[in-house]
This record gives C-alpha cells, structure tokens and sequence, in this order.
C-alpha cells in the first residue's frame, strides 16, 4: 500500500494537529481549509492561528484550498459536519484508500457512527478510527501522545499505523472499529457529566464514582452495538476517559461545568462555547440505548440536562434513589 502523501480535511484545533503530526512522521501533507485564501494565509505565516494560535507549522506541511487527492485521508471536521463534507468530495478521490475519521460524535437523526457516515457518501472508501487522549495543542506541539487507530484488517491497520507514527506520536493498531467509535463518542457525554459533577461542587467522590459507572455504562452500550468492552481497556476508552473527565482543559469538560453552575445550553453556546461535541451525541446516545434496550442512566441524565428537561440536582436524587443493585 503506497502510504507517503496525506491530506488532512478539516483545519480546526484537530485537523491542524493531525497534519503537524503526519509531517513530524515524515509524510508529505495538506492540510485542506475551506478556500484558497485561508490557505494562503496559513502558507505564508506558517501558523494556523485560528484553530491553534501560536504553533508553528512544520516546514512539510501545505495547507490548499480544496482536496485533489492523496494515498492516505484524514477527516476532521464536527462529526455533524462529515456528511455535508464527504457531499463536496468525489467519492473516486477516496475509493480504495485509506479514510481515517477522527471526529468524535454521533450523527444527529442518522444515529450513525462515523465510519458509517462514510460509508454511505463514499461505500468504496476503507474507513480507520483514530481516537485516545489526545489534546490538539499537545499533538501540536510535540509533546508524547498514544492513539488507537482500529480498522477492519490487521496488517494494513499496522503499516497505516505506521506511517503515521512519529517521535511523539504513537497509534496503536486495533481492530475494533466499533467500540472505538463508541467510546470517542461517548466519553464527550461522560466529560459533559464529570464537568457539571465539577460545576455544581459535588465533590471529587462524586466525579470519581461517575467515571467508575460510566466506564460500566459504555461497556453495555460497546457490547450491545457489536464491539468488544475489553476495547475499552486501552487508550480509546480508559485513556481517554481519564483524559477529557478530568481535564478543564476540554471543551466538553468545561461545557458540563457551566451546565453544573446552572446555565442553560442555550446560553451557554450563544456565549461562543468551544465546539463541545457531546451536546450533539447526548441525545443520539439516549436513543440508541433506547433501541439497543441498554440500561444507560447517566447518558439519560445528561440527555436530559442538556436539554433543559432536568436539573442537576434532581438527576443526582434520581441517580442515588435508584434501587440497590450488585456491580457488576
Ligand atoms: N481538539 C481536540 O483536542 C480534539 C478534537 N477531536 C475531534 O475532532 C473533531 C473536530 O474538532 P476540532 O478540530 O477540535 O474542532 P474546531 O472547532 O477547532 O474545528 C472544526 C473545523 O471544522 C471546520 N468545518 C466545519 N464544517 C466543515 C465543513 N462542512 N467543511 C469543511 N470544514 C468544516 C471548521 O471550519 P469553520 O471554522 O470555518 O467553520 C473548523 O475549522 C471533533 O469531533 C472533536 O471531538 C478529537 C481529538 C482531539
Ligand atoms: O477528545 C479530546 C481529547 O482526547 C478533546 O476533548 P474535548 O473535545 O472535550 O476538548
């Protein structure tokens, strides 16, 4: 599998992060903005300022106005924006190579997962799923980070994995496609929860409790959709649970302390929120657990936070008078 160009779509914090990691592996890359004129302002002042003030662009990497085609694709657009993105593309462009989707989020109406979304706009496309802990400014900037990159077929996940691993970039290959997409997506739902935990001064006993239950939670939900809870025993779940649970430093985290202080989410985002993607999939996740007949608690709660159909306070009364029930 040829493995030495790589485009980049989508020039937010991530996509600026995943280009800079793929140039420090040594790969030739473009970083695809929406026009030509944000692209030539990113060449000519080497920094991406709007997505990641500051950082400087390795001297591989060229951002382009539009996406021609290359052996290896990366998406990283908001998982609602992939569909109307992937319409823009020539399937052909993408058709036997690899399509690495980095968003993650479930689709709003669909209840689709990424790799499906993909599927449908581009069926010849091989879809991977990069996910883990992983800051966009720590990715950036060179500071160590381990991923997992799961696809359908074990040695070209490897050689994939390969070609973008750098000196500070490390992606383990897996295979479990589904569970990863899974676990990035509903860890945003969990980070919302441990954010509002935080916001509404409910102790550090708390958070830690949710973290332990929603691990439990998302494990029912990977098994029923089809994938594998010990997935969740590497980077993409526990690594990444960890991360954006207990980080101010997320988006999601620090949307869910806002929800936690008693704002509303419409206030919330009317106020320039950073993109908090667990907003969207809350809901997505509600109804699949729904559908999939998963007991789904703590999803359920922040469903209904979100959408203004409950309060902290009562959800926590809800949560603690549920009966009494062995853990595992
Ligand atoms: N930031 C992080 O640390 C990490 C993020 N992720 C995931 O990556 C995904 C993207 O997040 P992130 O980059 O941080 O978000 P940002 O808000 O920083 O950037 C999103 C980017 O997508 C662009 N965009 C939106 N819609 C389209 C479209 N239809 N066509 C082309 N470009 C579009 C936006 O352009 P414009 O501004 O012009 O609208 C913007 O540049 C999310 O799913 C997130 O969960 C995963 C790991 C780490
Ligand atoms: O996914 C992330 C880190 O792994 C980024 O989390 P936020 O989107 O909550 O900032």
């Amino acid at each position: 599998m040829q493995l030495e160009t790589v485009s980049v779509i989508g020039g937010g914090a991530w996509g600026t992060a995943l280009a800079q990691a793929s140039a420090m592996a040594g790969r030739a890359v473009t970083l695809v903005l929406r026009n030509e004129a944000q692209a030539q302002a990113v060449n000519s002042s080497r920094r991406n300022d709007a997505a990641l003030p500051g950082q400087e662009l390795h001297p591989e990497l060229e951002a382009a106005g539009a996406f021609t085609g290359t052996d290896i694709v990366i998406l990283a657009v908001p998982a609602q924006a992939t569909r109307t993105l992937l319409s823009t593309i020539d399937p052909n462009l993408l058709a036997g190579r690899p399509v690495v989707l980095s968003a993650k989020g479930l689709e709003t109406g669909t209840l689709a997962r990424q790799s499906e979304v993909l599927l449908a706009m581009a069926p010849d496309a091989i879809p991977y799923v990069l996910s883990g802990p992983s800051f966009a400014a720590d990715v950036a900037a060179g500071r160590p980070t381990a991923v997992t990159l799961a696809g359908d077929d074990a040695n070209s996940t490897s050689e994939l994995a390969a070609a973008l691993a750098g000196p500070t970039f490390r992606p383990y290959a897996a295979d479990d496609r589904i569970g990863v997409e899974i676990a990035g997506a509903l860890k945003n739902v969990y980070a919302l929860a441990c954010g509002a935990v935080d916001g509404a001064q409910l102790g550090a006993s708390a958070r830690a409790a949710l973290i332990a239950r929603g691990y439990a939670e998302m494990a029912r939900m990977v098994t029923a959709m089809g994938g594998s809870a010990h997935t969740l025993t590497g980077l993409a779940g526990l690594g990444d649970l960890t991360l954006t649970c207990t980080s101010t430093q997320s988006r999601n985290y620090q949307f869910g302390m806002a929800l936690g202080a008693g704002r509303p989410t419409a206030e919330i985002l009317q106020s320039g929120a950073k993109l908090a993607e667990g907003v969207a999939t809350a809901p997505v996740a509600a109804a699949l657990a729904r559908s999939f007949g998963v007991d789904a608690p703590l999803i359920d709660a922040v469903d209904a936070v979100v959408a203004g159909q409950s309060d902290i306070a009562t959800i926590v009364a809800g949560l603690m008078s549920r009966p009494l029930k062995r853990e595992h």
